[in-house]
Parts: structure tokens; sequence; C-alpha cells
């Protein structure tokens, strides 16, 4: 069961599929300690280029799962797929439209116990994900915690996801988050590119998702894993 697998992750790295990374620097990011890799991201994610980056991370002893973002890019033999639901948008399609679509073509092969449902609050305007599912990010503390509630208590969903893809963010709407939320994992992801990032966030979500520095500071990627690990979660508010 992956929803189990995925209630121990306390870091995860997320590869892009559309952006290059050296033979090096990939095996360091898979033996760095981190719990999962994610291959997902918003644009120029195909098939060809899923495939191709999986057929590198397969070569390493550790848990990866694709993040679905396109139902064309889905690519049989993970650990596990990642379903995003955006909760934060008033466009049906990206709460549950391009689901439907999908389920249509490829219902009868969805290995269900294989994946895990993500609901997604996404916060950062600047970020592509942002524009392309039309988010609605001007929110405040209780709005978060609202989102929160419906993750958990009304969909049931076992990841509520704060995103802030390419902006470290707020660490109050992330404490809102973790107020609204018991059972279900909450998950943030964006910005973390140093110790006092890594250990803020560790410190109220129970996996931290780090991507966009891995390209840019593959050192620095890898200090993260220590940093979370090392950070206790404190307890609900
Ligand atoms: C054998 C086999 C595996 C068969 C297939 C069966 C299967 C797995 C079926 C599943 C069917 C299903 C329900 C699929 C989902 C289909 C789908 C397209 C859903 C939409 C998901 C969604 C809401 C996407 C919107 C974008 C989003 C939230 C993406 C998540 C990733 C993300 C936020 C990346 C950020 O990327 P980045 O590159 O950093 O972007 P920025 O530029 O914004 O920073
Ligand atoms: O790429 P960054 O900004 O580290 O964010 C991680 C992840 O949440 C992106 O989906
Ligand atoms: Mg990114």
């Amino acid at each position: 069961m992956l929803h189990k697998l995925a209630a121990t992750w306390r870091h995860i790295f997320k590869l892009d599929p559309d952006r290059k990374l050296s033979d090096l620097a990939l095996q360091k990011i898979c033996e760095s300690g981190t719990d999962a890799i994610v291959v997902g991201g918003t644009d120029n994610v195909t098939f060809k280029n899923t495939w191709e980056l999986f057929q590198r991370l397969k070569k390493f002893p550790i848990t990866c799962v694709q993040e679905i973002s396109t139902a064309s890019a889905i690519v049989p033999g993970f650990d596990g797929y990642l379903i995003p639901s955006v909760l934060n948008t008033d466009n049906a399609y990206w709460i549950h439209g391009a689901h439907h679509e999908a389920l249509k073509k490829y219902g009868e092969f969805a290995p269900w116990e294989h994946i895990v449902f993500q609901g997604y609050v996404i916060l950062n305007p600047e970020a592509k994900v942002s524009r392309l599912t039309r988010s609605r990010t001007e929110l405040d503390p209780e709005d978060v915690t609202a989102y929160a509630r419906i993750a958990e208590h009304l969909y049931r969903m076992p990841v509520f996801y704060m995103e802030y893809s390419g902006k470290f963010g707020d660490v109050e709407m992330v404490k809102a988050a973790r107020k609204g939320l018991k059972n279900t994992r909450l998950f943030y992801g964006g910005g973390i590119r140093s110790e006092e990032q890594a250990k803020m966030m560790a410190e109220w979500a129970d996996t931290v998702v780090v991507g966009n520095v891995i390209y840019t500071h593959v050192e620095m990627a890898l200090r993260t894993v220590r940093w979370v690990k090392e950070t206790k979660r404190v307890g609900s508010i």
C-alpha cells in the first residue's frame, strides 16, 4: 500500500523530467538518504522524458514514484503514483476533470493500492502550476485550515500538499494547515535552499519536498536531507 509507505516519508526529492541532471548528481541524490524520489513537473512532461529518467533511476535501490500531471506521460513500472487534485481553484478540470478523463481511458489498469491522492493548495502566484490551474492564491490562514479540513474530513485524502513551488513559503500558512490536520499527512514544498528554511518547515510539515535547488546547487540539496531528518516535528496547535 503506497499510502502506508508515504506515511513514513520525512524528506523527498522531486525530479523534473524536463530538466537535465548529470549521472553523478543523480547518483548523489539517490544515495542521499532521502526517503523517496518523486518524478514530476508542470511543463513539457512527456512519456519520453519521464521514461528516460525512470530508466536512469531504476538502477538505484530507492523508492521512485511518479506524480501525474498529464495522463499522456504515465509510465508503467514506478513503485507508485501520486495524483494531485487542486483544492484552491474554481476550475473543476484540475479538481477532478482531468482524473475523469484519465480514468475513462486507463481506469481498468489503475493499480489502486499503489496510488495516493493528494489535495494541493498552491500559494505562489508566480509558479507555472498556479497559472496553469488558475489557483486562488490570495488566501489567509483560516482559508488554509478550512482546505486542510476538507482534505482530511470530507475527501479523506491521505496527503495535503502546501505548494509554494519556486518560492519559500509563509510558515504561518503551514501552521494553519497543521491546525486542520490529524491523520492526513502534511507535505510542504517550495524554495528550500538553506538550513534555516529546511528546519523551519520540517517543524510543521510531516514531509518536506525539495526540488529546484537540485538543479542549481546539488550539494546544498543533499544537505537538506540531514537538516529535515534531524528536526522533530511539533504537535498540532
Ligand atoms: C499501468 C499504469 C500505471 C496505468 C495507469 C493507471 C493510472 C496511474 C491511472 C491514474 C489515472 C489518473 C486519475 C490520473 C490523473 C490524471 C491527471 C492528469 C490529473 C491532473 C493532476 C493535476 C491537478 C495537475 C495539475 C498540475 C499539478 C498540481 C501538478 C503537480 C506537480 C507540480 C505541482 C509540479 C510543480 O512543478 P514545477 O515544474 O516545479 O512547476 P513550477 O514551474 O510551477 O515551479
Ligand atoms: O522546487 P521547489 O521550489 O523546491 O519545490 C518543491 C516542490 O514542491 C515542487 O513541486
Ligand atoms: Mg519546479
